[in-house]
């Protein structure tokens, strides 16, 4: 197969085309017994099946959240690989929502397991946290690289727990955040359109990134969680990233998931965030 075009080109031509809206496939408990469904792998199945189907030809991205397939076991992760291929034949990007993070021949497999167009789980891009440091993470940056995948590292977190570990200061002044931002800046230096290599920062964090000395344009795109059941709107994206706002992905997984299973109901669910976004954001 030949080698993918790089996943920042891929992601900034859907979001011109679909808008940059990122839906969540978040199968928790309380929404699979809010669906009618069982906590089991039934229920998993089906409301995995009706997420790809209501929304994977026409959101830009869709990020199923491993966790809530994981629980299940091997049978959990089936369930997975199938939404993630069935996502990717109608058209949406994958973003794995992992968070994973490890060192050397770990980090290596972990970045085997969602960027190589092999495995099972091959997704357009992964989410990774550095808390062991930045550099540990460059079995999947080069990997990415290589296959024309994306990852996104976790800088300024959407729970208010993360500002105790990202707005620490290193001994050169500056926060964690900000360093995390200044190497994903190096890493989509010169790629056009957009860069592959994301960060992840919260919708939630109006005021916050300025309090943790942080310049969001990376080159690359900025995955924003938080808008719906955390409490963020569309409307505080250009409050929390300036100039920025245009990389943004915005994520709503629960605020989405909440009007299943009716089809209808999500895609018109999703339809109106992606209003919303699109008049915060002034892209017409
Ligand atoms: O900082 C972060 C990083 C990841 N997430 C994930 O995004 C979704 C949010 O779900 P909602 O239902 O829209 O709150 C979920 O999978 C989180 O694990 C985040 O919220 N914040």
């Amino acid at each position: 197969m030949p080698p993918l075009e790089p996943f920042g080109a891929r992601l900034r031509r859907a979001m011109d085309e679909r808008g940059p809206l990122c839906v969540g496939i978040d199968p928790h408990a309380a929404l699979l017994s809010a669906w009618g469904l069982g906590d089991d792998i039934a229920g998993l199945e089906r409301f995995a099946r009706t997420t790809v189907e209501a929304l994977a030809d026409r959101v830009a991205v869709l990020k199923p959240q491993s966790a809530f397939f994981e629980r299940f076991g091997s049978r959990g992760v089936a369930v997975l690989e199938r939404a993630v291929a069935d996502a990717r034949a109608a058209g949406a990007l994958v973003l794995m929502d992992a968070k994973r993070g490890d060192i050397g021949s770990t980090m290596a497999a972990y970045a085997e397991t969602y960027l190589d167009p092999a495995a099972p789980l091959f997704s357009d891009a992964v989410t990774v946290s550095p808390y062991l440091g930045y550099g540990a993470l460059r079995p999947a940056l080069d990997l990415a690289r290589a296959s024309g995948t994306g990852v996104f590292v976790l800088a300024l977190t959407s729970n208010p727990e993360g500002a105790e570990v990202q707005h620490a200061l290193r001994a050169d002044g500056r926060s964690v955040a900000a360093t995390m931002l200044d190497h994903l800046r190096a890493e989509n230096a010169d790629a056009a359109p957009m860069g592959s290599f994301g960060a992840v920062v919260g919708a939630t964090l109006a005021g916050g990134l300025t309090a943790a000395g942080v310049d969001p344009a990376i080159g690359g795109p900025l995955l924003a969680p938080g808008i719906g059941a955390q409490g963020a709107t569309a409307a505080d994206l250009p409050k929390v990233f300036g100039a920025a706002v245009r990389d943004v992905v915005p994520n709503v997984s629960r605020g989405v998931l909440r009007h299943g299973p009716d089809v209808s109901a999500l895609r018109e669910s999703a339809a109106r965030f992606a209003d919303e976004v699109r008049e915060a954001v002034g892209t017409g």
